[in-house]
């Protein structure tokens, strides 16, 4: 279990991003972390996987292995002659004892084993979301974090990374946390949502959320919300 008390966070000499966030992650559960743009939802995930320190406030996690699959631009430069084979290489050497699964493994479960040798510069966006999913999951992950795994890849691999996050939660047992803008794949998949807005956080129902946020914006009209 994952359990956030009463944590406040900011940058230096920043106001404060977060205010008194209270959340709790169980086994088996997938929680989609939403809110506007500079809410604070990748820091909060931050502050999950320590990188950040809470300014007060407590985290405290009995998961055993974590993952984080990072925003899909934030560390790729597709003009780095590497191979996927060798980027999951370099990732299980650093790692070393945490690595728990082979790479041929995670790649089939992908659906791309015949990808080991392409240069991840001749890989679409989808497919290299594909190859950051693999690498988290070397380590056999009973936690795993996404920072919005969908963004900028084309449909039909946004559909087949949610069938597979799908499986791997209901089917593996694996707990996923996804900071996600895409609210069809968060409807689908989420067993509830943790809204942020204006630094405080609060758990809300997938369909609630749609209901009291979206319908108050737009009317009845929430067909055009998804995707
Ligand atoms: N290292 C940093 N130092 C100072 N300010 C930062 C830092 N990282 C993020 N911020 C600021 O903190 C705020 C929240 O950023 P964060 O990335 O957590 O938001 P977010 O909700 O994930 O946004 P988005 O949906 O656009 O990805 C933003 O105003 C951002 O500019």
């Amino acid at each position: 279990m994952l359990k956030i008390k009463h944590l406040y966070f900011s940058y230096s000499n920043k106001p404060e991003l977060l205010k008194d966030i209270n959340f709790s992650v169980n086994r088996g559960e997938y929680i989609s972390i939403i809110g506007s743009n500079g809410s604070g939802k990748s820091t909060l995930v931050r502050l999950i996987l320590g990188l950040l320190k809470p300014s007060s406030g407590t985290i405290s996690n009995s998961f055993q292995n974590m993952a984080y699959v990072p925003q899909r631009f934030n560390q790729l430069n597709t003009h780095f002659p590497i191979t996927v084979k060798e980027i999951l290489n370099c990732y299980k050497n650093v790692r070393k004892k945490h690595i728990h699964k082979e790479i041929k493994d995670v790649l089939t479960l992908l659906h791309m084993p015949e990808e080991e040798n392409t240069l991840i510069g001749q890989l679409s966006g989808g497919q290299c979301q594909k190859v950051f999913i693999a690498r988290a999951l070397l380590g056999d992950p009973d936690l795993l974090i996404l920072d919005e795994p969908s963004n900028g890849i084309d449909r039909q691999s946004q559909i087949d990374i949610y069938n597979f996050l799908a499986n791997l939660n209901k089917n593996e047992k694996m707990t996923v946390i996804c900071v996600e803008h895409n609210l069809q794949a968060a409807l689908k998949n989420s067993t509830s949502f943790y809204h942020i807005e204006k630094g405080k956080g609060h758990v809300c129902l997938p369909e609630k959320y749609i209901k009291e946020y979206i319908k108050s914006d737009l009317g009845e009209n929430t067909e055009n919300v998804y995707l």
